[in-house]
């Protein structure tokens, strides 16, 4: 089982303090909750299963690197381990009987073997720190390429999620950069505990009193670093929401793509009021995040403090009473402070573990979860080529609402029609052309190609059949070339009919660089579009693909009267060869079609041809279609346009 996985999603979303009351915190804050009941030791119990995940995830980015890291930082942890043992002897031969320069000589061989040790050591330690500095990057690297492989394949409906949203926003926040850090925490452990065990060995010869003592001097502070590391995640998993929202009030200031807007509708004081309201909510959790662990860790301290004073008055009774010798007395203050540094390194490394525990086992919880948002387990391939292509009973619901986008869907679309989708806002076109497009996956019912359910047929053979214009199109920071092809390689002829199709060649004509002018104005020679612009060169990318069928998903908002006449002509043309699924708020230009179906609050409730809805007395579509027909009788009277619309 993972550790610290969640309880249960609790069913009430809890109040964010963040100041838009729309706001909600994300609803598996009971974790929190959980987090604060769970025990120190129940804590330090699943440490190891985290650090052998951290550890292997180092090994995968690099056996070598790691290998060297955790091997030299061994082996220099043995050496001062060692040195330890020889200062003791030294001592021993300082403080014993006889005359001074006899005891000199006599710890002549072990000083030796001090500076041999520190020698051996400062060499083993620069070669691990150099191991352990070429690991990082390379864990990162790992552990980062791993969470853009799973957000890249993860069912698209996820991003609809808001609680896998925040989970994602943890992974990437810190989750990412914790394994590293852990794997030189988990060396840093392993070092301290060598340096432990040799003054254990020494301190135990010594006397059986002084390591009990010795660990109840540091027991306390190592209790304080725990809770106080714990106060800290608690909090910010806690706030996770409220600085994601931060982050986003934060890129809406700063981000190109929000500038305009933001100063034409004068928004600079609302925002950067919200921008404050939020980070100072966050800035005063951390600041009593700041006081709670100054608490605990001034009792730690404290309680600390007390046991070294306790440590050193029986240290002093046993010298008064005769049971350890001056000599002895030596090399167990020394060793006591030794050990004390190595207890307290390794009570510090224990908590930076743990700490970067939490952080890292965001990750693996996203990790974990994504894995169960990936797409069903399709292994068919495509049958054929599209001869049709139909749904049965499609319902389908965005995560997080109650009421279905799509309720029991029925279309058909064969080889070589012009299928439009017509309706109101919100009725469900768009969700629709994303399942048939497979983009998303039904709840119920299902989309069959040539009568085989895509749920079954692998996605990528599938998506690669369809040519998608969509209604929220990309510009890619990529050159105009590779905006319009998606791919690397390029067909030139299919190129050139894509962009005179969609009318993107003149658009390219005005470019700098033409079809290599990178479309992105944050670089040097990038170039911007205007919104028609952009759309010309998404509607080539969908006719650009040697396409079965292609979803035009209202590719004309942005275009001229001209550049949409042409388009429209395009898509009911056989000069894409393919079969054509039209949405569009244009109703002359659905006329047309071969059959249109009018949707309505997710349902199909016409269908038919243009002149067959047209007939129905009181249908929606009559009504839709003369509502626009009117608009344009009474601007076009003087010109001539009335015959020609109502004749339609
Ligand atoms: N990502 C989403 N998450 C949750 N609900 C959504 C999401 N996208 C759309 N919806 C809801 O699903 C319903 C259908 O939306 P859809 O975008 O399919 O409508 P549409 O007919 O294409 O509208 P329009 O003509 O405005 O483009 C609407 O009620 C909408 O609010």
């Amino acid at each position: 089982m993972r550790p610290w996985r969640r309880r249960s999603p609790a069913a009430a979303a809890r109040p964010s303090a963040a100041q838009l009351p729309e706001v909600k915190a994300s609803r598996y804050s009971p974790w929190v909750e959980e987090l604060e009941s769970t025990s120190i030791w129940q804590v330090a119990a699943r440490l190891p299963a985290l650090v052998v995940t951290a550890l292997r995830w180092s090994w995968r980015a690099s056996p070598r690197d790691t290998a060297a890291t955790l091997g030299l930082n061994v082996a220099a942890g043995v050496f001062t381990a060692f040195g330890l043992i020889a200062v003791a002897g030294v001592l021993e031969s300082l403080f014993s009987a006889g005359p001074t320069p006899d005891r000199v000589r006599a710890a002549l061989p072990s000083l030796l073997l001090v500076a041999g040790a520190a020698m051996t050591r400062g060499a083993l330690a620069a070669g691990a720190g150099w191991a352990q500095s070429r690991l990082a990057p390379q864990v990162e690297r790992a552990v980062e390429l791993e969470l853009f492989r799973l957000t890249s394949h993860i069912r698209l409906e996820s991003f609809d999620d808001s609680d896998f949203a925040d989970t994602m926003y943890r992974a990437r926040d810190r989750g990412t950069r914790e394994v590293a850090r852990m794997v030189s925490h988990t060396v840093d452990v392993l070092t301290a505990l060598i340096g432990l065990v040799a003054v254990a060995g020494v301190l135990s010869v010594l006397h059986v009193l002084l390591l009990p003592l010795l660990i109840l001097t540091v027991l306390p502070d190592g209790w304080a670093a725990v809770r106080a590391a714990r106060i800290r995640y608690a909090k910010l998993r806690e706030m996770t929401t409220t600085r994601r929202r931060e982050m986003i009030i934060g890129d809406l200031l700063a981000d190109r793509s929000s500038a305009a807007e933001l100063r034409a509708h004068t928004m600079r004081p609302f925002l950067l009021e919200q921008y404050v309201a939020t980070a100072d909510h966050v800035r005063d959790a951390l600041l009593g995040v700041a006081r709670r662990q100054t608490l605990v860790r001034s009792t730690g301290d404290a309680v600390s403090g007390g046991a070294t004073a306790l440590t050193y008055t029986a240290l002093g009774g046993l010298l008064v009473t005769g049971a350890m010798p001056l000599s002895v007395a030596g090399t167990a203050v020394l060793a006591i402070r030794q050990g004390q540094t190595s207890l307290n390194q390794l009570l510090h490394s224990v908590n930076a573990c743990y700490e970067s525990g939490l952080f890292f086992n965001d990750f693996l919880e996203f990790c974990d979860q994504a894995r169960t948002r990936f797409p069903g387990p399709a292994t068919r391939s495509l049958p054929g080529a599209l001869e049709v292509l139909s749904t049965r009973e499609l319902v389908f619901s965005y995560p997080g609402t109650d009421e279905p986008a799509l309720r029991g869907v029925d279309i058909e679309i064969r080889r070589g029609e012009v299928v439009a989708l017509v309706g109101e806002n919100g009725s469900g076109k768009s969700t629709l052309a994303r399942l048939l497009s497979g983009l998303y996956t039904p709840q119920r019912g299902a989309v069959l190609w040539n009568g085989v359910d895509l749920a079954t047929v692998v996605p990528e053979e599938y998506r690669a059949r369809i040519g998608l214009i969509s209604q929220d199109y990309t510009q890619w920071p990529l050159s105009a070339r590779r905006n319009i092809t998606m791919e690397s390689a390029c067909d030139e002829p299919r190129l050139r009919r894509a962009l005179k199709l969609s009318g993107a060649d003149e658009v390219v004509a005005e470019l700098s660089h033409g079809l290599d002018t990178l479309l992105d104005k944050r670089f040097v020679d990038g170039a911007d579009l205007s919104g028609g612009q952009k759309q010309r060169i998404a509607a080539a990318r969908g006719l650009y693909r040697d396409a079965d069928l292609v979803v035009a998903d209202e590719p004309t908002a942005a275009l001229d009267a001209r550049a949409e006449q042409r388009l429209f002509d395009t898509l009911h043309s056989a000069a894409t060869g393919s079969t054509v699924l039209l949405i569009t708020h244009r109703l002359a230009s659905v006329r047309m079609a071969d059959r249109i179906y009018v949707l309505d609050h997710g349902r199909v409730i016409e269908q038919g041809t243009h002149q067959q809805l047209m007939d129905m007395p009181n249908g929606h579509y009559r009504q839709l279609f003369s509502i626009q027909a009117d608009a344009y009788l009474g601007m076009t009277d003087d010109h001539g346009v009335r015959d020609r619309v109502s004749r339609s």
